[in-house]
């Protein structure tokens, strides 16, 4: 509960473990055989070296085809929209984004009928990830009623014959798919099912997150004017145009230097995400705190750190409640001093977990939510169609984003380009 003493728990990672735990996890809600060394001798660690295609310049790449992706979409969905549209919020993200997610991932479906096959897979994700609590609180899947069914057609969807159909996937999903191939022990079946956990990976969080991002830019619109004004004039300043075609460029450093956009998100992801960081005891020791603390564990024994409970600390966040959408900003740069106590804090934002147990997808998908609300917000006038609370539903507690309890309506019309 404590963040200062977070650091002794996270650089402790020979032995306090995460992996085990994970793979146990994993391997059971995605339906693959354990990682167990023995069997598929390297694999984990095979498949944790392909991490680096989401980082450096290979990241440049991966999210400059998902900008295209994006403005694909949204001229496909919304380039009509020259008087208002109403749709719900949820819904709307969740579709953009699947779909922008899954091409830059996986590749283009290149029948005619491409965005349908995506959208067939994207809602029976939707209908697995409902059971995804249940799946991680080790409920058996036989008690789930359609959950089993749904997440073996998802698995099918990525069996080979299907994923050698779509076009211009990603180098990691390339790679992860070189790697499969080294291990005879995996079926065909194993294999799809590998796929399916990280599509569950590279969406399951970043679709509630680009919700939650949204919303609160439209309940609060000092904010959204802020950020809709650090856009345009980025826009202006690359002499880049919005619409009638989608062909905006934004470079690495670019994106970067959007210091409103990225304080906006960071505060909607400090109120929504709710991962707890799991370590387990290898052995029987003595786990050194600050301060001469001392703590025996024995092997076996779990350690959680839970930083929403930093997030909501009023005495590192004043009104921990409310949203501030410039609360890391400071003096018109990113702000990363926060104390606590009148101590510096190491963490202070931890949405992406922690040390060993961090998302290698972090850089990513924080580029994915800027375009996305990049987009938006430069080709559209975006408000909320409906007057209702959203709260966040508790239910996924400890697993990651934590998803609305509502859907709310919104509406978005172009923009004039005289504006
Ligand atoms: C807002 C979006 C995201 C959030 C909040 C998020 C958060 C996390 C967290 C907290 C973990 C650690 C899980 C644990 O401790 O049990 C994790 C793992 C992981 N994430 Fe993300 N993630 C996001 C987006 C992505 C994206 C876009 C990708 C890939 C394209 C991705 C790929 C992965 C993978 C592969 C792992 C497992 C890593 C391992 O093998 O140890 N994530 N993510």
């Amino acid at each position: 509960m404590d963040p200062f003493q977070y650091v002794y728990v996270i650089r402790n990672s020979k032995q306090l473990e995460f992996h085990e735990f994970a793979d146990k996890m994993a391997s059971k809600t995605f339906d693959y055989p354990a990682l167990s060394k023995g069997k598929f001798p390297d694999l984990k660690e095979n498949l944790h070296r392909i991490y680096q295609y989401l980082q450096g310049k290979p990241l440049d790449i991966i999210s400059d085809h998902m900008m295209k992706n994006l403005q694909d979409i949204f001229e496909w969905k919304c380039s009509q929209a020259t008087d208002w549209e109403t749709e719900k919020m949820y819904k709307f993200c969740c579709s953009v984004m699947f779909e922008a997610s899954f091409v830059t991932l996986y590749g283009r479906v290149p029948a005619a009928d491409g965005h349908k096959v995506i959208s067939e897979i994207r809602d029976k994700f939707i209908k697995f990830d409902a059971s995804f609590p249940y799946l991680a609180a080790n409920i058996p899947i036989e008690l789930l009623g359609a959950t089993k069914k749904v997440r073996k057609e998802l698995i099918h969807h990525f069996l080979l014959q299907n994923m050698t159909k779509w076009l211009g996937g990603s180098k990691v999903v390339q790679a992860r798919q070189d790697i499969f191939e080294k291990y005879d022990l995996l079926g065909d079946y194993d294999k799809a099912a590998h796929h399916f956990a990280f599509l569950w990976a590279s969406v399951g969080n970043t679709i509630p997150a680009t919700f939650w991002a949204m919303y609160y830019l439209l309940r609060h619109p000092e904010a959204l004017a802020a950020v809709r004004d650090e856009i345009d004039r980025l826009l202006q300043s690359t002499g880049q145009k919005r619409g009638p075609t989608y062909n905006i460029h934004l470079t690495r450093e670019q994106l970067d230097n959007l210091v409103y956009l990225e304080s906006a998100l960071n505060e909607s992801l400090r109120m929504c995400s709710s991962s707890m960081n799991i370590r387990i005891s290898q052995e029987d020791f003595v786990l050194k705190l600050e301060g001469n603390q001392e703590v025996s564990l024995r092997k076996g024994d779990w350690i959680a750190l839970y930083p929403q409970i930093l997030h909501m600390d009023p005495e590192v966040y004043e009104d921990p409640k409310e949203y501030k959408f410039d609360r890391y900003i400071e003096n018109g740069k990113k702000k990363t001093t926060f104390y606590k106590a009148g101590r510096k804090l190491k963490y202070f934002l931890m949405p992406f977990g922690s040390g060993i147990s961090m998302c290698p997808g972090r850089f990513l998908a924080m580029n994915e939510m800027k375009m996305f609300l990049f987009l938006l917000l430069a080709h559209f006038d975006v408000e909320l169609a409906e007057n209702k609370a959203v709260r966040l539903d508790n239910s996924r507690m400890g697993l990651g984003i934590l998803l609305p309890d509502v859907d709310i309506a919104f509406r978005y019309k172009l923009r004039s380009l005289r504006k």
